[in-house]
């Protein structure tokens, strides 16, 4: 079994008539979490979503455990172990709290033990089970969209900022459950603009600029070189 889950070489992507992935080259490591950092709007969301379908590729190849899903459709991904997590959430507001997680489950049955590993996680959605999950706050309904993910056992989760707007106690307890799907053995990229998040959670990090990945190496290494920080990502990232 190889070490790295994700490959992707020479990706690019197109939204409408813009260019926006460039040519990304990203290795992702099998069982850590690799953070992928960069300015707003260097291509670090549509990265993801062609990683997961939603967007075609128009070039290069996208490999996931020893496969070539370059020209697989979303469903298909997702079978094979690929769970993402929107930064709109992705969450049916008219629908309860269990019946969310019920339909992010693919056997459309959600395991006794997972749903308490879950509640362990995310504490709030024990008490909001039976709730409309539109009546649920912001980092409630974050913290839904990422449990959805761990309705099933995914290879590899995909986040997408799941720290944006939430207050700084939410924050510790999104920390302390992405810590938790990571100690689990899960591989995950992760899509975060807080840095003292990325330093807490990362391994591995991968920088974009401009549709293209301009570096990449271990997040410890980014973390201790506040030159190196501003360079790749400018001012707006630091001190965060
Ligand atoms: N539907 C769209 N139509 C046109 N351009 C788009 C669309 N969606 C995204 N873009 C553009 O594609 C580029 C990359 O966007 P993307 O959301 O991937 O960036 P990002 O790195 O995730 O940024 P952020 O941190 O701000 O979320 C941006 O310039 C954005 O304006």
């Amino acid at each position: 079994m190889s070490d790295t889950i994700l490959t992707l070489t020479g990706v690019q992507a197109d939204i409408a008539q813009y260019h926006i992935l460039q040519g990304v080259d990203l290795a992702v490591p099998r069982g850590a979490v690799t953070m992928l950092l960069g300015r707003n709007g260097v291509g670090k969301t549509t990265t993801l979503r062609t990683i997961m379908g939603h967007l075609v590729a128009r070039q290069g190849v996208i490999g996931f455990d020893g496969m070539d899903i370059t020209a697989r459709a979303t469903s298909a991904r997702a079978r094979l172990g690929i769970g993402y997590v929107p930064e709109n959430m992705g969450i049916f507001s008219d629908l309860t709290v269990e019946e969310n997680m019920v339909l992010a489950a693919v056997s459309g049955r959600l395991l006794a033990e997972r749903r308490d590993r879950i509640f362990a996680a995310f504490p709030p959605l024990r008490t909001f089970w039976t709730s409309d999950a539109g009546t649920l706050s912001g980092g409630q309904k974050q913290m839904l969209s990422i449990a959805r993910a761990m309705a099933e056992d995914r290879k590899l989760y995909l986040i997408d900022e799941p720290t944006k707007g939430l207050a700084p106690a939410i924050i510790s307890t999104m920390v302390a459950a992405l810590r938790e799907l990571k100690d689990g053995g899960a591989s995950i990229l992760l899509v975060e603009q807080n840095f003292a998040v990325a330093r807490a959670l990362g391994d591995h990090a991968a920088v974009m600029d401009d549709g293209r990945i301009v570096w990449s190496g271990e997040m410890s290494e980014l973390a201790d070189d506040a030159g190196l920080q501003e360079r790749l990502m400018g001012l707006s990232m630091e001190g965060k």
